[in-house]
């Protein structure tokens, strides 16, 4: 199946000129969701991956899923005020808003394989700010990943250098 077509597109929402891609749509879609779910495990699974790192909130709901299937740990990025331990921050834009991410210190080991997943990128302000995270923990980035990519928001242009990965894309529709 096309799973792009399970996800809704919601004109004027959170603010005007933003046409939010909803993806609860496929997540309630059990073909759709394990569909996504399986290709990224296919993509991954003979790469030696150490963690899959997942993004607050839309991230935890694929990355979870990998880590699982591929058998790894799981690390979650958090919106800052949330993690219990010592953390690193970074705050960067979005596109209907700025915010702060954060990353426990002892998540990742230095030199370690990481896939980093989200389900979503548009301005690339939210990778741009794990990524850099990432990097300051020491890890090696094997690829970010995600469900959707907005082409016309250029978010590729944030994480310069890194391997970038969408299933489907939304351009100038
Ligand atoms: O490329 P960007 O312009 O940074 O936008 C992409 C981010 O926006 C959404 O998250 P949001 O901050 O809305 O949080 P949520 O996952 O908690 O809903 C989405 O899940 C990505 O993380
Ligand atoms: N247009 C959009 N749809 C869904 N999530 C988003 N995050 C940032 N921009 C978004």
């Amino acid at each position: 199946m096309d799973v792009k077509t399970t996800i809704r597109s919601i004109p004027g929402w959170p603010i005007e000129g933003v046409v939010f891609r909803d993806l609860t749509t496929l997540m309630q879609n059990p073909q759709a969701y394990g569909q996504s779910c399986d290709i990224l495990y296919e993509r991954y699974k003979d790469q030696d991956v150490g963690k899959i790192v997942g993004i607050d909130a839309r991230g935890f709901v694929f990355g979870a899923v990998l880590a699982y299937k591929l058998g790894i740990g799981f690390v979650p990025v958090r919106k800052k005020g949330k993690l219990p331990w010592n953390t690193i921050e970074e705050t960067y834009t979005l596109e209907y808003g700025e915010d702060t991410l954060e990353i426990h210190e002892d998540a990742v080991e230095k030199g370690e394989k990481v896939v980093i997943v989200d389900d979503l990128i548009a301005t690339g302000g939210t990778i741009g700010a794990t990524v850099k995270l990432v990097k300051k923990l020491g890890a090696d980035i094997v690829e970010c990943a995600f469900v959707v990519e907005l082409p016309e928001l250029k978010g590729r242009e944030q994480i310069q250098g890194c391997n970038v990965f969408a299933i489907t894309e939304f351009d100038g529709e």
